[in-house]
């Protein structure tokens, strides 16, 4: 396994959010991190890039990895492609790929620029003047440019087209056959063309590790898990395992509203305001 999390805790602003939390990574392919809005995923992942005080035990290409501090964990060979993408606005797609470079890392722009030829024709635009898609692949190149042993992207498609998500899913899908990936990713269309194994997050806690596909073609685990179908408005039921006494997460949370995506939502989605 390219990296174990075990019993792994998160407080923010007084809330219990990971409540332990423990799942592997495969060091090939795409993993999957999955569940409602609100539930820890993004937390999850910022736990593993040292970007939250959490406690428990992480471990990167069999080393720990949880005394670390971010740029350590990321010089160990972690690539991060961030829910909101941090992308400088004002800076070019060149100067943007410029500042992500790694020292003592080979800087593959062949690489980049054969995945992305669209960056490499608007390599000279600031990056602010890019469509959503176009700003995702620049945060999705950032990681494919230094020798990662690992990249992590956080919610890709969030917002975006269905067209431009095909392109986002294509993207994924190259870079996946170099590296192996842990996905965040509400949109199961894409989950289920990309990745091998899923976890399953449900009020901090895991609740579900397996092969997608035997997931997705449980309809009614699907439907309990991940909430897939419900109406905009409509109450969510409560995740499959109770939060253990103590745990101070608040029930609504796994029903925390998103933004309204800034174009079409894709279909198939777990999100809450999903049709
Ligand atoms: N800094 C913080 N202080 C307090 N609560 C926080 C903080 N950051 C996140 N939370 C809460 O932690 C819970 C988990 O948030 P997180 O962003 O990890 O969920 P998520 O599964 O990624 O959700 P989404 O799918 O909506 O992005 C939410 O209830 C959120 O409101």
């Amino acid at each position: 396994m390219i990296l174990e999390l075990d019993d792994v805790h998160v407080t923010l602003g007084g809330s219990h959010i990971l409540q332990g939390v423990s799942f592997s990574v495969a060091p090939i392919g795409v993993t999957a991190l999955l569940g409602r809005n609100g539930v820890g995923k993004t937390t999850t992942v910022k736990a593993i890039l040292g970007l939250v005080r959490r406690t428990g035990r992480i471990d990167f290409g069999g080393d720990p990895v949880h005394r670390l501090r971010t740029h350590e964990i990321v010089r160990r060979g972690i690539g991060y492609a961030p829910e909101d993408r941090c992308v400088f606005a004002k800076l070019t797609v060149t100067e943007n790929l410029a500042l992500a470079e790694r020292r003592g890392s080979a800087h593959a722009y062949d690489l980049v620029y054969e995945l992305f030829p669209e960056l490499k024709a608007r390599s000279a635009q600031a990056v602010g003047t890019l469509s959503g898609g176009q700003q995702q692949m620049v945060a999705i190149a950032r990681t494919l440019l230094n020798d990662n042993r690992l990249i992590v992207v956080d919610e890709p498609t969030k917002g975006l087209a269905p067209k431009v998500v095909t392109e986002v899913a294509e993207v994924l899908e190259r870079a996946a056959e170099r590296v192996p990936m842990l996905l965040v990713e509400q949109n199961l269309a894409l989950v289920r063309r990309l990745a091998g194994d899923g976890v399953v997050l449900a009020a901090g806690q895991v609740v579900h590790r397996g092969p997608v596909r035997e997931l997705l073609a449980d309809a009614a685990l699907t439907r309990e898990l991940l909430g897939v179908g419900q109406a905009r408005g409509e109450s969510v039921t409560p995740p499959t395992r109770p939060a253990p006494s103590g745990g101070s997460i608040h029930p609504l949370a796994i029903v925390k509203d998103r933004q309204p995506p800034d174009e079409v939502s894709p279909p198939e989605s777990t999100r809450s305001d999903a049709p």
